[in-house]
């Protein structure tokens, strides 16, 4: 893939999400608490850009019994996509620029009044060393970021185009430390950075668009997150 002409803005993007998603929430960053569920903190800013609602959204959770690289390949696939992603009408993939990199078209479905939005965009994943504690186990990281294609130019079915940047930073931590091939999934816990900015790309009323973020975001991680464990739970552990 690293010949493939969007191989530099992927490299780019991939690692400014890594470094946005592990900057903490506290200080003046502007965040602001809006949902709690467990061990999940979702958080948000609210900003607009030409008078669209783009709030950026940070969520925080903590999920046991599998690993970062189980829930990222997970979020990466294809196959599990229609398993946990609710507000998906139809998914294709536009192309496949290599094992670790797909472009996706995604419909999503109608929020009253808004009208239906797609999102065009290159999904990339990777594992990377922890650079702040080298004995740490590898982070692994989803990168999904709008792109163009020209066989789905914006607009031309019936959807408006949303433009996305998303990111999912996973680490696992075992606890006990112990003998590798004597871990059980109970030993196993995942940390969990899920970063999103959508804009909505045309226009929807900013009340409307934060009521839907309010409600869609939480269902949306615990929904992603209990299906991760639901499907890890009888097979071997992936470290
Ligand atoms: C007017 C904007 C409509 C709208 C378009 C798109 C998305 C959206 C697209 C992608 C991703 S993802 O994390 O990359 C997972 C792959 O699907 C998450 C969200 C969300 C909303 C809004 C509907 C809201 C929402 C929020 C949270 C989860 C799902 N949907």
């Amino acid at each position: 893939a690293v010949n493939h002409k969007l191989w530099p803005e992927i490299e780019k993007v991939t690692m400014q999400q890594l470094h946005y998603a592990r900057l903490g929430v506290g200080g003046a960053g502007g965040w602001q608490l809006f949902a709690e569920d467990g061990d999940m903190r979702m958080y948000r800013r609210e900003e607009e850009a030409d008078g669209l609602v783009v709030d950026p959204l940070k969520a925080c959770h903590v999920v046991k019994g599998v690993t970062a690289r189980e829930v990222c390949q997970i979020f990466f696939s294809p196959e599990y996509r229609s398993g946990w992603e609710t507000t998906l009408e139809d998914m294709t993939i536009a192309e496949t620029i290599s094992n670790d990199t797909l472009v996706f078209l995604q419909t999503h479905k109608r929020i009253w009044p808004a009208s239906q939005r797609d999102a065009l965009f290159w999904s990339h994943i990777r594992s990377v060393p922890d650079d702040q504690d080298p004995d740490a186990s590898d982070l692994w990281i989803v990168c999904n970021h709008s792109t163009e294609h020209p066989q789905y130019p914006p607009n031309s079915n019936k959807c408006v185009r949303v433009y996305l940047t998303v990111c999912i930073v996973c680490q696992t931590f075992v606890d006990p430390p112990k003998d590798p091939n004597k871990i059980s999934r109970d030993d196993i816990t995942c940390k969990i950075t899920y970063c999103s900015v959508v804009n909505p790309g045309g226009w929807a009323p900013a009340s409307v668009l934060r009521a839907v973020y309010k409600r869609e975001y939480p269902k949306f991680l615990k929904r992603f997150t209990s299906f991760c464990i639901e499907q890890c739970k009888d097979k071997p552990i992936l470290f």
